[in-house]
């Protein structure tokens, strides 16, 4: 008779008969507070590995929120998240060692060069400095920065900010890789740049898990989707799921999101009428 630790350990199994992959993220009855304000309400959200995927939401959805919970930045009031297989609250410095995070509002050393950055933050991931060194030339080369990697990075434009901050939280090829509005205010150009390296990361089995409101965008580049909506997980799926019969992921997700109906300016009446 199979004993429960081989009877779970079979059912772990993939149909190979090798361990299953855990999930990238898996969140249990997740909650928080801020006063009398409910940010996040109670979400269950399992997201698969190897995937790119798009967290999306109106502005006040909760998306940042989850976001900081789910990466160790914000200690929820109830409930649990995983990270490949790892509780944050309870294995934090495995969980670290196996993400990348953009936050929102990026906070870099300002008084660093962009190289100087990366070798900063390779040496604190552990890394050997001939290893930071190049994987920091190759990055800065491939993200369009080398011609800006001895400037102050408080003289980084916008853009240069966040290519910067994604190569931070690349540098140690970490299995999961999350991004806070990766996109915004980032050029065309750039966001084609970051756009490659990012789906060049996921072919390789690794996982980005974004947030945006560019439905366009998580369309075209997500192949996962979660839509959140009051602090509450309205549809989690493929991008077909999540898309159901409606003609496009805006639609869908204006449904989901209860703006269907909204009028669009109305009640502005006076907007562009007699002076
Ligand atoms: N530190 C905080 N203190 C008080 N309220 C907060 C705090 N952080 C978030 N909130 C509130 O929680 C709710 C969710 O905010 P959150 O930033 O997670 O939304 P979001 O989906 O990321 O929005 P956006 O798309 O506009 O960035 C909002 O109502 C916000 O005002």
């Amino acid at each position: 008779m199979q004993d429960r630790a081989e009877t779970d350990r079979a059912a772990r199994a993939g149909e190979a008969g090798r361990p299953a992959t855990p999930p990238a993220v898996r969140v249990q009855g997740l909650w928080k507070r801020f006063g009398q304000q409910t940010a996040v309400a109670g979400i269950d959200l399992e997201l698969p590995a190897g995937k790119f995927i798009g967290l999306v939401g109106p502005n006040g959805a909760g998306k940042t929120t989850t976001l900081s919970m789910v990466t160790g930045l914000l200690r929820p009031d109830q409930g649990t998240v995983e990270v490949a297989g790892h509780d944050v609250w309870r294995d934090p410095v495995e969980v670290k060692s196996r993400i990348g995070v953009l936050p929102e509002g990026l906070r870099l050393f300002e008084r660093l060069s962009g190289r100087e950055l990366l070798a900063y933050t390779g040496r604190l991931r552990g890394l050997p400095g001939a290893e930071v060194d190049k994987r920091a030339t190759q990055l800065l080369d491939v993200l369009d920065l080398a011609g800006a990697q001895h400037k102050l990075v408080v003289d980084y434009s916008t853009g240069m900010r966040k290519k910067i901050g994604l190569a931070a939280a690349l540098l140690h090829n970490p299995e999961v890789l999350f991004l806070d509005e990766p996109f915004e205010g980032v050029d065309p150009v750039s966001a084609q740049t970051i756009r490659e390296v990012l789906e060049r990361y996921t072919r390789s089995g690794a996982t980005v898990v974004f947030s945006s409101h560019v439905m366009e965008l998580v369309e075209s580049l997500c192949d996962w989707v979660a839509v959140m909506a009051a602090g509450s997980i309205r549809a989690q799926g493929t991008l077909d799921q999540v898309r159901g019969e409606a003609s496009s992921l805006q639609n869908a997700f204006l449904e989901l999101v209860g703006a269907g109906s909204r009028t669009g300016g109305d009640s502005l009446d006076w907007l562009g009428g007699k002076r």
